[in-house]
């Protein structure tokens, strides 16, 4: 029981690793994240602003190895060119892209104040 756990995690932690190691994109998006996590640090921000900010990471990490796993799926179906496969891979692209605009935002409506005391 304690085995297939621990294998599991194992397995989950092989799957981050390897889409880390191929995605441009997601490695983008862990070096914001550790700017962003400093800046928290730095200003001190409120625990509340944590929650936030760390849903907002949470769910732009989480939804790149979304996208990662279907792109690799979609190269598994076909090689070939495709409208349908660039059409997934499109859709899938545009989710991480409307979570990572709002994660921006969120960003700014938190950090903007903090900012404008430093001047
Ligand atoms: N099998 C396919 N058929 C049609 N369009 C595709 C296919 N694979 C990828 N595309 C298009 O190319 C974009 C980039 O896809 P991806 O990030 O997987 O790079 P890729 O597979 O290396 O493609 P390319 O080599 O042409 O850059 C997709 O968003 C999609 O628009």
């Amino acid at each position: 029981m304690m085995n297939a756990l621990i294998k599991s995690f194992g397995y989950a932690w092989k799957g981050i690793v390897v889409a880390i190691r191929e995605q441009r994109n997601l490695r983008i998006h862990l070096s914001i994240t550790s700017l962003v996590v400093a800046a928290g640090f730095y200003f001190h921000i409120t625990a509340v602003e944590w929650c936030i900010l760390l849903l907002s990471i949470g769910l732009v990490i989480g939804l790149e190895l979304i996208n990662s796993s279907i792109e690799n799926l979609v190269d598994l179906v076909t090689r070939e060119r495709q409208p349908l496969a660039g059409k997934v891979k499109d859709i899938a692209a545009g989710a991480v892209l409307i979570v990572s605009v709002i994660s921006v935002i969120i960003g700014l409506i938190i950090f903007l104040p903090y900012i404008s005391t430093l001047g």
